[in-house]
């Protein structure tokens, strides 16, 4: 995949930590530490630009550990990174701890999977087609 990195700290290329991970963790690439106080947001920049073919989405996931030991999350998760976004990917990070979390230059604070995706077109019809289910939602097959 054609990849731009803008790497003010070396971190290379996001990586799969292990042979069959579905996820490739990212790096926040940062001038100086960010200072994360209960319940602020931040978009993080990973200094990477990207062109996923077309049919792919990044998603830009939370990092279960980070989410468990601090409360971290990824506010819109999962993010979405379209195919034809040239923009840095960021990462929009949430502390949702009572304690202050402090994201340092090099750390990997989220991760991202790349999929498959399909885009459909619309076909209007005065009837949709019967189905088990019809409605029924929310709890409608009990417990
Ligand atoms: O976590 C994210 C989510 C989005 N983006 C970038 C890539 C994506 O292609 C673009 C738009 O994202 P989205 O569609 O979620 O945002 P929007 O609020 O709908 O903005 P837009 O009107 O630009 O689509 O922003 C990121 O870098 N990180
Ligand atoms: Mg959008």
């Amino acid at each position: 995949m054609k990849v731009k990195v803008i790497n003010k700290s070396k971190h290379g290329l996001p990586q799969y930590q292990t042979a069959a991970a579905a996820g490739l963790d990212l790096n926040a690439n940062l001038d100086q530490d960010i200072e994360l106080k209960p319940l602020e947001r931040v978009l993080v920049p990973t200094g990477l630009f990207m062109e996923l073919p077309v049919g792919f989405e990044a998603q830009i996931r939370p990092r279960s550990g980070l989410a468990f030991k601090h409360g971290l999350s990824v506010l819109n998760s999962p993010g979405t990174i379209d195919a034809d976004y040239r923009g840095e990917v960021k990462v929009l990070l949430v502390n949702l701890s009572n304690e202050p979390f402090v994201v340092k230059d090099g750390e990997r604070v989220a991760q991202m999977v790349i999929a498959r995706h399909e885009q459909i077109q619309w076909e209007e019809v005065a009837l949709l087609e019967d189905s088990e289910r019809a409605a029924g939602g929310f709890g409608s097959t009990g417990k």
